[in-house]
């Protein structure tokens, strides 16, 4: 009682928007409204930091970035708060979610895999999926028929992700869809996600464990869900471990890992010690959670974007026409990503309109100075990226225009470092984002090669939402218009 009344005490020092009701806080203003009015009028109003309170429950929400830069910065002033223990039956301990020895473990003995070396050597990945892609894209524009961009978009992500960590060729592209009952792995991930998602934003009761156990009628969805993905998982480590075995015994010296799995089964640290099955399937399930929502976003809001705005996907187009002249194919090599460089400026602003991860949230260690107020040790701190993103004292009163012009080197030099944050920043930044970047570039510009993208006729305009990642309510629909080429 005595910690509460101390996190109360602090927290009604810093600016909180007006009409929080005593029970339900802020909660029926719609802090997360599909839109994100509230999140803009917020920012605008309270352009540094502000308490949001979930219910009874306060959440001091940090949006700008000197308010934000000594929390991210800090390698021991904050632990990931609770809200992350949601996918705690799902990813287990695996380095989104786990802390202090533990994480800084696992961190050292993956950064590896993320290797600039090691990322180039999926790019040839990237190409058979995207050609998979293509195809489905070819009958469509035949048949008249629009693209639903997320649909396709994530199985092509998924497909990308389960090749890319575990040299696992699904095939969910080109599945007949499942009858009522049948499940896959692409279905079971997009269960899970529906059902953390609603626990988030739904009744604040199923957040805890036990009721969400004991009551919520999706728990037994849950259970099959986490069951079959935990199972799926488990049958490739252990496959992966016997062909490693094998290979071993053949006199092969595993000095270059395959895929992420390979690294993972391989990791030694400095006393020899290699990481448990616990560890190994907690971590595989961390990174096709983590590797593929997150794309298949950001790839959803670029295509919309370049139908939108016609004009910037000319410019992208003309620059990958430039880059394949001359060439027999269209497939992509990792030394023409660097190239591709008004197509990475259309990214970033996509990604700063749309921040598809939008909320990391922390639990304070230490005490937290916010503009010379202190939050007290066990405050939970979010920091809505979103907002930063939309900042005006940052961005501008022109932060809702499309303008990848932004990111050009001489603008960019004039913006504080922690004003653009997509991939977090600091120790507990994204392991995945040079992965995720050249993913989205390639598949940007592979698609835009073959395609012209309009918006299709009729179609409201695309409304984001808070999910796990930030995406439309209702699938977007593109025309597609095949180039002769
Ligand atoms: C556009 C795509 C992506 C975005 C915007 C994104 C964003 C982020 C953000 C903001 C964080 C920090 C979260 C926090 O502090 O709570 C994070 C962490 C993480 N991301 Fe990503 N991510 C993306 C893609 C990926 C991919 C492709 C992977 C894996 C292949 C991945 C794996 C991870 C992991 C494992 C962490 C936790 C790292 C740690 O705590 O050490 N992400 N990501």
């Amino acid at each position: 009682v005595h910690d509460t009344v101390k996190i109360w005490r602090a927290v009604n020092k810093l600016p909180s928007p007006p009409g929080a009701h005593w029970l339900a806080g802020h909660t029926n203003q719609g802090p997360y409204d599909p839109g994100f009015q509230w999140l803009l009028d917020t920012v605008a109003a309270f352009p540094r930091a502000y308490t949001l309170w979930n219910g009874p429950v306060p959440m001091p929400t940090l949006v700008h970035p000197d308010t934000i830069k000594p929390l991210l910065t800090s390698p021991t002033g904050s632990v990931k708060s609770p809200l992350y223990l949601l996918f705690d039956d799902w990813i287990g301990k695996g380095l989104a979610l786990s802390d202090g020895a533990l994480w800084k473990r696992h961190r050292r003995l993956l950064t590896g895999s993320f290797h600039f070396d090691v990322l180039k050597t999926y790019v040839p990945v990237y190409n058979e999926c995207v050609e998979v892609l293509l195809g489905k894209m070819v009958k469509l524009a035949a048949e008249g028929k629009p693209m639903q961009v997320e649909h396709e978009l994530g199985q092509c992500t998924f497909d990308i992700i389960l090749r890319t960590a575990c040299s696992h060729h699904s095939n969910c592209q080109l599945k007949e869809p499942l009858k009522d009952g049948e499940m896959d792995l692409l279905s079971a991930t997009n269960t899970m996600t529906r059902i953390v998602t609603s626990r988030m934003v739904g009744n604040p009761l199923y957040i805890n464990p036990w009721m969400f156990r004991l009551f919520s009628p999706q728990y037994p969805a849950w259970e099959r869900a986490v069951g079959y993905a935990h199972k799926v998982g488990d049958g490739l480590i252990s496959k992966r471990k016997e062909e490693l075995k094998k290979k071993m015994e053949d006199g092969d010296p595993l000095t270059s890992p395959r895929d992420f799995l390979d690294t993972l089964l391989l990791a030694r640290d400095e006393d020899g010690v290699s990481l448990s099955e616990k560890e190994i399937a907690d971590e595989v399930n961390t990174f096709l959670f983590g590797g593929h929502d997150t794309t298949s976003s950001t790839m959803t809001w670029v295509l919309y974007a370049m139908a939108k705005y016609p004009e910037h996907q000319t410019r992208v187009r003309e620059e990958v026409d430039e880059l394949l002249a001359d060439r027999d194919s269209d497939w992509i090599t990792s030394n023409d990503l660097s190239s591709l460089e008004y197509t990475s400026l259309v990214i970033k602003e996509v990604i700063r309109m749309y921040s598809p991860v939008m909320l990391p949230s922390r639990s304070l260690t230490a005490p937290y100075d916010v503009d010379g107020i202190t939050l007290p040790v066990g405050t939970t701190v979010a920091i809505n990226l979103y907002q930063l993103h939309h900042n005006p004292t940052v961005w501008g009163h022109d932060h809702m225009e499309f303008n990848p012009a932004r990111f050009l080197p001489g603008n960019l030099a004039a913006l504080d470092p922690f004003a653009y944050l997509p991939f977090s920043a600091g120790p507990r930044n994204c392991i995945g984002q040079q992965f995720a970047y050249n993913q989205v570039r390639f598949l940007t510009a592979r698609i835009l090669k073959r395609f012209r993208l309009s918006l299709a006729k009729g179609e409201p305009e695309p409304v984001p939402c808070l999910t796990i990642v930030v995406r439309p309510v209702q699938e977007i629909l593109l025309n597609l218009e095949p180039r002769n080429l």
